[in-house]
């Protein structure tokens, strides 16, 4: 059992040091008789079955909840829910998509529902939630914001992002908002700029969520956490959400906590699996010049179910792809750190509306950053040139993989693999979130086959020692492949470095003038948003009519088969929106497709039509750490 230490501050801006001062000894007040602190470790186990009422939850949050068509909590909303309402400080683990952040912010409203209205009138908030990108900002906003709503009461939720100028945060805090969402970096720039006063938030702080807690030391939040640490008086309730295990999050629980309780999210007994087992994982082996070759067969055989959330590692790969797929009439989006935040969460509210169905997206800004390494190529002077001409700034609070909650994307496919185990869990998290299933591809080609083998051994545990979580992809055939060679190989050559750069300067000029010219109308008119498309194509040449269809002689029988059963499937769950189809229509085809509908279970790669249990992701099933996976699909 470890103690729990709360560490002096250290780095404070020295524009609010007067008022940390004063604030440091609620900080000492904080500190009396903690020494003892110890922290209490639970495993959740997987036969918790409560509802939200059984959990304490207020009615009204509970009907928004079912409005939302939320009606049973997830393992970690069940576990952390009484502890977070019985004023305990939490550190909650649980994997990417497990449902945490409804798990901290139900228990908070339903605290400030009953927070007693009739003292004084506070002058800061009376909770924060800390995030650590702008997108998940925005995110956790909207849903606090829609749960205010749903629940009709007299609560104010606002957000701040480092990019706001000190009047607009003093407007977004003049109505006395009960919660404020934002980065770590605005709570210092609030002191600094006088907007927000320390003993203010030392009087009024109830409850401190920090949400990706693992990222926020990553992401250089340290100092600005100090900063807001070195304030929180000793009565306020601290909550730390996570989904991976780092030492960074070791190191937040000894800053901010006291005698947390730690909840680990596992599906058995003894082990972690850091991937939700609702999500399949394969791969394909691939040189690198062939990865635009495979991800042609893999989108346009239609062997993989929509939407599709594709990761590459830097911005031009995105565009050459966005590009190349545009030549065979496949659309797609591109979300990357240099776009402007405004396009970049409409982006992303796109993408989730289902206004289209691929999004080529880069992590963060770590990943993107490897292109300055990148070695030059045949039109070098002509690069350097550009460089000059053109230096994106890439938004340090910018990321995709964290936190984000991407809606219905079936498939994550890894065009390039990424540079860590951690990045390779987060990416695949944005599948299979909470009760729904999804399924992930990565490329690898021979250079990523050491990481690859890294992220295999990281993920196998004691009971998949010899064999393996990520298995060959068995729906695309050679031939399959081979058939769309000559035409990938000729208009990968059409794709030039050239057309890539201009491509990226001209999305990025369009977008920012519709992020600065349409924001204030946007404001008004939310609806006109549907108009502004992401998808539009890139290249001033519409795309040759020859390549858009491949003529079925091309196509081997076992991959049309595929083909058209993960159409059939996608069409059963609700995934296409060409299937048409109304709600009706689609519910009832949901329990036949739950049943056995998933191609990549029962496609038997050997031809047979319909594989009666030997078929890929069978073994998953009938495991024993499936009993959360049944119930899931039952739900
Ligand atoms: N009890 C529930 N039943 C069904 N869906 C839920 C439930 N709780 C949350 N969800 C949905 O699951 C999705 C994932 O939730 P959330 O974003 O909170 O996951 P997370 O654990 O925070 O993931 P990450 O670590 O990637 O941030 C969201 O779309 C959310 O609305």
């Amino acid at each position: 059992m470890s103690k729990t230490k709360v560490k002096p501050v250290e780095d404070v801006n020295p524009e609010v040091m007067d008022e940390v001062e004063e604030a440091e000894e609620v900080e000492e007040q904080r500190n009396v008789g903690e020494e003892e602190e110890e922290e209490e470790e639970e495993k959740v186990e997987e036969d918790v079955d409560k509802s939200f009422e059984e959990l304490g939850l207020d009615s009204r949050l509970i009907r928004a909840l079912t409005k939302k068509g939320i009606e049973k909590p997830t393992l970690i909303q069940q576990s952390a829910v009484p502890y977070i309402l019985e004023g305990k400080d939490i550190v909650a683990r649980a994997k990417t998509g497990s449902g945490k952040t409804l798990a901290y912010l139900l228990p908070l409203l339903q605290k400030l529902f009953s927070a007693d209205s009739g003292s004084k009138k506070k002058l800061a908030p009376s909770a924060f939630i800390l995030v650590p990108s702008r997108e998940l900002c925005q995110q956790v906003y909207s849903e606090v914001s829609s749960l205010i709503e749903l629940c009709r009461v007299q609560l104010k939720a606002v957000q701040l992002t480092s990019s706001m100028t000190a009047s607009d945060m003093r407007n977004a805090l003049a109505g006395l908002p009960e919660i404020l969402v934002s980065t770590p970096a605005c709570i210092p720039k609030c002191f600094a700029a006088g907007v927000l006063e320390p003993t203010a938030v030392s009087e009024s702080l109830e409850i401190l969520v920090l949400d990706e807690a693992d990222l926020l030391l990553s992401y250089g939040y340290e100092d600005n956490l100090r900063s807001v640490t070195s304030i929180i008086p000793r009565r306020c309730q601290c909550l730390l959400m996570s989904a991976t295990t780092s030492s960074d999050v070791e190191k937040l629980k000894k800053l901010i906590l006291h005698n947390p309780i730690v909840l680990t999210l596992t599906e058995d007994n003894d082990k972690e699996e850091p991937v939700p087992s609702n999500v399949q994982q394969f791969w394909v082996s691939c040189s690198a010049q062939d990865k635009l070759l495979h991800i042609l067969a893999l989108l346009k055989l239609e062997v993989v179910q929509k939407k599709v959330l594709i990761f590459i590692n830097t911005i031009d790969m995105g565009f050459k792809l966005k590009l190349f797929l545009e030549k065979f009439g496949i659309k797609s989006a591109i979300l990357n750190g240099e776009l402007p935040q405004n396009s970049r969460l409409h982006i992303l509210e796109q993408f989730n509306a289902g206004l289209f169905d691929y999004l080529i997206a880069t992590d963060d800004n770590s990943q993107t950053k490897k292109e300055k390494e990148e070695p030059k190529g045949e039109d070098n002077e002509e690069n350097n040139k550009s460089k000059k001409r053109r230096k994106p700034k890439l938004d340090a609070e910018f990321s995709v993989v964290r936190g984000i909650d991407f809606k219905k994307v079936h498939t994550v496919i890894n065009f390039d693999m990424p540079q860590s185990v951690t990045g390779y869990i987060h990416r695949i998290g944005r599948t299979g979130r909470a009760y729904s299933s999804g399924s992930s591809v990565s490329l690898v080609s021979p250079d990523e086959m050491e990481g690859f083998e890294d992220i295999k051994s990281f993920l196998a545990n004691d009971k998949n020692k010899d064999s393996d979580i990520i298995t060959p992809f068995p729906l695309l055939t050679e031939n399959a492949v081979e058939c769309l060679r000559y035409r990938a190989e000729d208009v990968a050559k059409s794709v030039t470095k050239i057309s890539v750069r201009e491509s990226r300067a001209q999305d990025l000029r369009n977008e920012i003038i519709n992020s600065e010219k349409l924001k204030a109308h946007f404001e008004a008119n939310p609806r006109d948003l549907d108009l502004l498309r992401h998808d539009k194509p890139l290249s001033k040449t519409a795309p040759a009519p020859h390549l858009k269809d491949i003529p079925e002689y091309l196509v081997d029988l076992k991959t049309q088969e595929a083909s058209k059963a993960v159409k059939l499937a996608g069409a059963a769950m609700g995934n296409s929106r060409r299937s048409g189809g109304g709600a009706g229509r689609n519910n009832k085809n949901k329990k036949r497709s739950r049943k056995g509908g998933d191609p990549l279970k029962t496609f038997n790669p050997n031809g047979s039509k319909r594989g009666h249990g030997g078929g890929v992701g069978q073994k998953k099933d009938s495991s024993d750490g499936s009993t959360k996976q049944k119930k899931q699909k039952t739900v």
